[in-house]
């Protein structure tokens, strides 16, 4: 079974946690988070995200990256409520990063840039 087929199983569970599906803030974690909103979810994403670079850190430190798997599966999780919450799923994300294969960061940054030089230009 494929990586991205868990990533659709987590999306299917954090969608019936709804409220709107029935998910009890009492026997279910992302329920509650579900619940209690935006604010939320999106504090423990930046928690999440600060643990994730000291994890990276930890790497440097000659850990065996073992903590910043944790840390990124953490993470993930924690985007995937935010993306049930606004109607989006892994498979959009995934859509995008195939959106973006073979187009190099460097050439992409170069072209937004030539762009906004052209809007410019013309204002
Ligand atoms: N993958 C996860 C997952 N990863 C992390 N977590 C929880 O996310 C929280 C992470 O927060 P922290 O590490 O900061 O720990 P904490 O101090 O307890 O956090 P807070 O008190 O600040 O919330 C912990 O409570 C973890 O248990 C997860 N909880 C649930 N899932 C998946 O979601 C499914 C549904 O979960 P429930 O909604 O709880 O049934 C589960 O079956 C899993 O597949």
């Amino acid at each position: 079974m494929s990586s991205t087929d868990a990533l659709a199983r987590l999306a299917a569970v954090i969608e019936s946690r709804k409220p709107a599906n029935g998910g009890d803030p009492e026997k279910s974690y992302v329920a509650r988070l579900l619940h209690k909103g935006p604010d939320a979810f999106l504090k423990k994403i930046g928690e999440e995200a600060t643990e994730t670079v000291m994890a990276a850190k930890d790497c440097d430190q000659g850990g065996d990256g073992q903590k910043l798997v944790n840390e990124v599966a953490d993470l993930w999780f924690h985007c995937m409520i935010a993306l049930a919450h606004y109607g989006k799923t892994p498979a959009d994300v995934v859509d995008e990063l195939s959106r973006r294969e073979g187009l190099s960061g460097l050439e992409e940054k170069a072209l937004r840039k030539a762009v906004a030089r052209e809007a410019e230009s013309k204002s």
